[in-house]
């Protein structure tokens, strides 16, 4: 039985300044969720965000919030062991708040895989793979420092793919800052760019012909998500993978967009998916469709990344690798055991649940007063 659900907000300063277009942070907020059922078993969710409400329409104080007040309390004396019948109960009674629920089903998930003695990866149909490539964001806002870090994170053997925050400057100030970072890595790594909605059409038209001139790979969310047509125009117009993120707010926009041909890649993120179930379901959809797959962070701690793991373990196909690298973005480690990153690649963690355990001291000295 469901006995009690905390929610936590912890406030962790990143390693430097982490420039998008829609935000700069110099902090990330996580939102953990905890959940306690009667026979002793605990599970971890998480539903951070970026930059308060300039990513997304929920903030960390709106999901810490309607968690407690709205959601939480429809779940407290349910069977902890039918974590499906207790969304889907969610679902039924609560409108949108897709970060709030994606963290409950994973602090369910988390406690019943534990429950069971099996890897959360188990109750979503089961791994293909142990190991995944993980992307590194360059985005200090300097072109130099771009580039040393880019050599350093060569250097360490930890990142091979790197992804380019873009939109704040002019396409021609973005586009040569980019062309650059390429110019210096050469074929010795993959750029892309994310440009967070920023661009019109006349400017993504303008901006992706001399990214894909320049040998970049991939342009992630050029323009603004509701903007269906457009982005499938862009996709049709360029050989370079045109990716949907925020356009995807779950399943039935993945269905939408893929009628559409709107994209070739999909940024699968399990927050902005509502849930584990629904993530899976969006990569269904791109699989049948002949969208590629890439698992997107929402910049998480080590509860939300290796949610976001054991989800993409499942990917027959991950065509475009993982970005999940949220952990090693910020100064504070909330688990007892970090997560392995190694040879360019993220290791699945392999124990019960999750597979990962929360330091409650380092939380506690992490949480928001
Ligand atoms: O900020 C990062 O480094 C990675 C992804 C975040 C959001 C997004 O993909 O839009
Ligand atoms: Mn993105």
């Amino acid at each position: 039985m469901i006995q009690y659900i905390e929610t936590f907000l912890l406030d962790v300063p990143t390693i430097r300044p982490h420039k998008l277009s829609v935000a700069t942070m110099n902090t990330q907020t996580l939102v953990l969720v905890r959940v306690r059922c009667a026979d002793g078993v605990t599970g971890w969710g998480e539903a951070t965000t970026i930059g308060g409400l300039a990513y997304g329409e929920e903030s960390p104080d709106s999901i810490k919030a309607n968690i407690d007040t709205h959601i939480a309390p429809l779940l407290i004396g349910m069977d902890a062991a039918q974590p499906a019948k207790a969304m889907a109960k969610v679902r039924k009674a609560i409108q949108g708040n897709r970060f709030a629920k994606c963290a409950l089903e994973t602090a369910l998930l988390d406690a019943h895989a534990r429950r069971l003695g099996v890897p959360l990866s188990d109750l979503l149909g089961g791994r293909v793979r142990d190991t995944l490539p993980v992307a590194w964001t360059l985005a200090s806002g300097d072109t130099a420092k771009d580039i040393a870090e880019a050599e350093h994170m060569l250097e360490i053997r930890r990142h091979r793919i790197f992804k380019l925050k873009i939109g704040l400057r002019s396409v021609d100030a973005d586009v040569a800052h980019v062309l650059a970072i390429k110019r210096a890595l050469g074929d010795r790594a993959s750029v892309r760019v994310d440009v967070n909605q920023a661009w019109s059409e006349a400017q993504a038209v303008r901006g992706i012909a001399q990214l894909e001139a320049g040998g970049v790979d991939l342009v992630e969310q050029p323009v603004k998500a509701h903007h269906t047509a457009m982005l499938g125009r862009l996709a049709r117009r360029f050989d370079v993978a045109i990716m949907a993120d925020e356009a995807l707010h779950g399943p039935v926009d993945a269905l939408a967009l893929a009628r559409a041909d709107a994209a070739d890649v999909y940024a699968v993120k399990i927050a902005q998916s509502g849930g584990l179930f629904a993530a899976l379901e969006v990569a269904a959809v791109a699989r049948l469709a002949g969208i590629g797959l890439y698992g997107g962070t929402m910049l998480e701690g080590g509860i939300g990344t290796a949610a976001t793991a054991h989800v993409c373990a499942t990917f027959a196909d991950l065509e475009w690798d993982t970005e999940l690298f949220g952990p090693l973005l910020l100064t504070e480690e909330v688990l007892r055991e970090p997560l392995v990153y190694r040879d360019f690649e993220l290791q699945v963690p392999t124990g019960p649940g999750l597979g990962v355990d929360i330091d409650t001291d380092k939380l506690r000295s992490l949480q928001r007063k």
